[in-house]
């Protein structure tokens, strides 16, 4: 008799032994260009150096992913560098360029997050300068506060400037199951939350779309930065 599996595999898909290509239908190719054109933006903006970050969508309609491959520079990046995958992070399909045939290293965020946030169309992680502080600055109390901003109103559900976001701290690691857990308790610790630091690594926001997570980025982004000063100002 098999052992019952209670474990996820213990490393991310190396893809690829699918042989199948990722179909596009004119409306995902659509979103698929909407999302490389956000990380397009994310690179001229500094926000994903050194081939860092990484990026998916998930369609509305059929509920099949399509993330970024791993470890090339995103600013570079088209549907062509996208490879389809399902919620339990195996790959389906994956670009005929075998140097693109392994997705994002950190795919398994990805996959809780859409798991844990059922709502989420699309998930972005960008380094920067002020997230890699500010994620550092306040490990100790596991979570960035900002409150009492107008441009917290850009998040999702949030109507006034008096509004408290506690960004979630979680340690950094390369070993993707125990962070895949841990990603999983702050998303259910912070039910509110609209993005996660990894300490000294950086941010993952998401939104119900693609627009949806650009607009959170950019208004976390905003704010982290302006904490940031704010703190060297007071002190
Ligand atoms: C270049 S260091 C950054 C990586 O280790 C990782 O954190 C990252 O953001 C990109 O990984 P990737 O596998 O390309 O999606
Ligand atoms: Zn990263």
């Amino acid at each position: 008799m098999w052992e019952e599996i209670t474990e996820p595999a213990q490393t991310v898909p190396q893809a690829i032994q699918t042989t199948r290509s990722v179909v596009w239908t004119e409306e995902l190719l659509a979103q698929a260009d909407l999302l490389c054109a956000a990380a397009r933006e994310c690179s001229r903006r500094g926000w994903v150096p050194a081939t860092s970050g990484n990026f998916s969508f998930r369609d509305a309609e059929t509920g099949r992913i399509f993330i970024s491959a791993s470890g090339f520079d995103k600013g570079l990046i088209t549907p062509n560098d996208l490879l389809e995958i399902d919620v339990a992070c195996r790959v389906l399909a994956a670009p005929a360029d075998p140097g693109k045939g392994k997705p994002s290293a950190e795919t398994k965020l990805h996959g809780v997050i859409y798991r844990d946030r059922p709502q989420t169309g699309a998930i972005f992680h960008v380094h920067t300068i002020w997230n890699t502080l500010l994620s550092d600055r306040y490990a100790a109390q596991g979570a960035v506060p900002l409150e009492n901003y107008e441009l917290l109103k850009a998040l999702s559900g949030v109507t006034t400037h008096e509004h408290r976001e506690q960004v979630p701290i979680l340690e950094n690691s390369q070993e993707y199951n125990g962070l895949s857990k841990e990603l999983a308790a702050a998303l259910a610790n912070y039910p509110g939350a609209h993005g996660v630091l990894l300490r000294r690594h950086g941010l993952y926001t998401w939104g119900e779309s693609i627009a949806g997570a650009r607009r959170h980025l950019e208004a976390l982004e905003f704010l982290f930065e302006v904490e940031w000063r704010r703190l060297g100002s007071a002190s």
